[in-house]
């Protein structure tokens, strides 16, 4: 086993620590980045740009169905077979990352592909070989699906995203277990493509991270496209037998070709030699400060979704630009949560920032909300669009400390809000603005009007 040193190693190369490794680099630095799948991580190739490929053409069929009634009429048939060629061609060159390491080459990093392990305080082990980082070693090992403890579960093919996302074709029927973002936008583009589709969600809405109110209509709309919706259902068993999956729910037996399990991830620190540099092997997530550092650990930075602090590819790449400045020794703002967005793709998309009514309320804040129907909106109305605008305000310091957007376009209709309570905009000033006629922004100035 031979010893090599470079100034900084970048284990993992999800989003964020392919950014890091590059601008590292870039910027002169000696870069050693691993990676034991594929550079670039779940979000190229199996998360947010294959997923959106799915659902941005599951949309364009829900639009076309839509002429009827506006604009005539439309005979649509969907065909999988599009979405699959997309995803395999463009998204994801054949789930293959040469052009992605070739760019991190260029940047002048080195790019080896194996299973890395801390072996000391800015040591790295990969390949047989022990690495030294001069400057410290930036973890960015990101997440793999997690299954629940179900009965029989294990012993089925069930699909994760990881198989859902090079599937060639829709399945006929598909239950998929847990909707949280990943649960509902394949349930949608799924169904919208003809499969005939249930969702069993444990908790008792769908999308139990946002506001009711978005769980709520989301579960709604679900149904209205024939998607069979069962919340606050335990799943009790799960069998596999000659094609057809069988789910025992709350004294139901659902059968189906498939089986989409999405009820969370889990990180992958368990194995990458924590307790080598005198960390807890068994935490679920790393705690970092302002600068990415690692606490307890010296030469250690963490990014992504093992910081626990939102698993979005916006995050891990916030942070990869923190880590980056610190490494680099130059001055910026440290790393702040209060503004989270996130935007769940169904349609209609379901945007939100900050704190939701209840984790305001549990923080011991001040409390005032204010909810407007979008399809009241002029806009809503006459897109025949439904959704809602939600803001929750801190009424002590008079700003918004949360926001949510239901409706279409929702993220991007978010992007003031998330302005707004990132930079602590006094809602005066936000009552005070002029807003877009007839736009569904607009509705914000409803919203507002409504906190109380
Ligand atoms: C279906 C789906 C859809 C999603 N859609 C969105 C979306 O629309 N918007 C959004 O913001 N987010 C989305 N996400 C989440 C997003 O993909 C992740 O938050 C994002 O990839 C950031 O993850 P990360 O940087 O922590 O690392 P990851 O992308 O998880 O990558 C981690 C990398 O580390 C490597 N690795 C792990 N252990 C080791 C080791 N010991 N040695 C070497 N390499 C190792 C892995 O091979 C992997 O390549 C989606 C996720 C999924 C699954
Ligand atoms: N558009 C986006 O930004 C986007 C899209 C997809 C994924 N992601 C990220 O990926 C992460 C993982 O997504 P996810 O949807 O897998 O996780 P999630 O944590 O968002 O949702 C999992 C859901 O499964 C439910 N669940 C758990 N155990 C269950 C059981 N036994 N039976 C039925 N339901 C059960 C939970 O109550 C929850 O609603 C998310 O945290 C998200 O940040 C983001």
């Amino acid at each position: 086993m031979s010893a090599r040193e470079v100034d900084v190693v970048v284990v993992g190369l999800g989003p964020g620590g392919e950014s890091a490794a590059s601008q590292l680099a870039r910027a002169g630095l000696d870069v050693l980045a691993v990676d034991r799948r594929l550079v670039g991580g779940e979000c190229p190739y199996y998360g947010c740009i294959p997923s959106k490929m799915m659902v941005r053409a599951s949309d364009v069929l829900a639009e076309a169905r839509r002429v009827d009634g506006l604009a005539g009429t439309a005979s649509v048939t969907p065909d999988w077979s599009a979405v699959a060629r997309r995803i395999k061609d463009e998204a994801t060159a054949d789930w293959d990352d040469t052009i992605a390491v070739e760019r991190l080459e260029k940047a002048g990093a080195t790019v080896v592909h194996g299973e890395a392990r801390l072996v000391g305080p800015r040591q790295v082990e990969v390949a047989g070989e022990t690495w030294t980082a001069r400057k410290g070693v930036v973890l960015n090992t990101g997440t793999e699906p997690a299954a629940p403890p179900v009965d029989g579960l294990a012993d089925t093919p069930y699909w994760t995203n990881r198989d859902a996302v090079p599937a060639e074709q829709a399945p006929a029927s598909m239950i998929v277990l847990g909707v949280g973002a990943i649960g509902a936008e394949m349930a949608q583009a799924f169904a919208r493509f003809g499969t005939r589709v249930t969702v069993v969600e444990l908790f008792d809405r769908i999308l139990a991270l946002e506001e009711p109110e978005a769980g709520t209509l989301m579960g709604q709309v679900f149904a209205r496209e024939g998607i069979q919706v069962l919340t606050g259902t335990q799943v009790e068993r799960v069998s596999y037998d000659d094609g057809t999956f069988t789910v025992e729910a709350a004294g139901q037996r659902l059968t189906a070709d498939r089986l989409l399990v999405a009820t969370g991830r889990r990180t992958n620190i368990a194995a990458i030699g924590l307790e080598t540099v005198g960390l807890d092997p068994e935490q679920r997530a790393l705690d970092t400060d302002g600068r990415m550092r690692v606490t307890g650990a010296e030469g250690l930075w963490a990014i992504g979704d093992i910081t626990g602090k939102g698993a979005f590819t916006h995050v891990s790449m916030y942070q990869a630009a923190i880590a980056v400045r610190d490494i680099l020794g130059q001055d910026g703002p440290e790393a702040a949560y209060h503004a989270v967005p996130r935007v769940t793709f169904t349609d209609p998309e379901v945007g939100s920032v900050g704190l939701t009514e209840k984790q305001a309320r549990d923080a011991g804040l001040d409390v005032q909300v204010g909810t407007t129907d979008l399809s009241a909106s002029t806009r809503g109305w006459i897109a025949r669009a439904e959704g809602l605008i939600k803001v929750v305000a801190d009424a002590d310091r008079g700003v918004l400390v949360g926001a949510t957007v239901v409706g279409p376009s929702g993220g991007e209709v978010l992007s003031m809000l998330a302005t707004a309570v990132h930079a602590e905009v006094p809602v005066t000033t936000l009552r005070s603005m002029i807003y877009a006629y007839p736009t569904f922004h607009r509705a914000v100035e409803e919203a507002l009007k409504a906190l109380g």
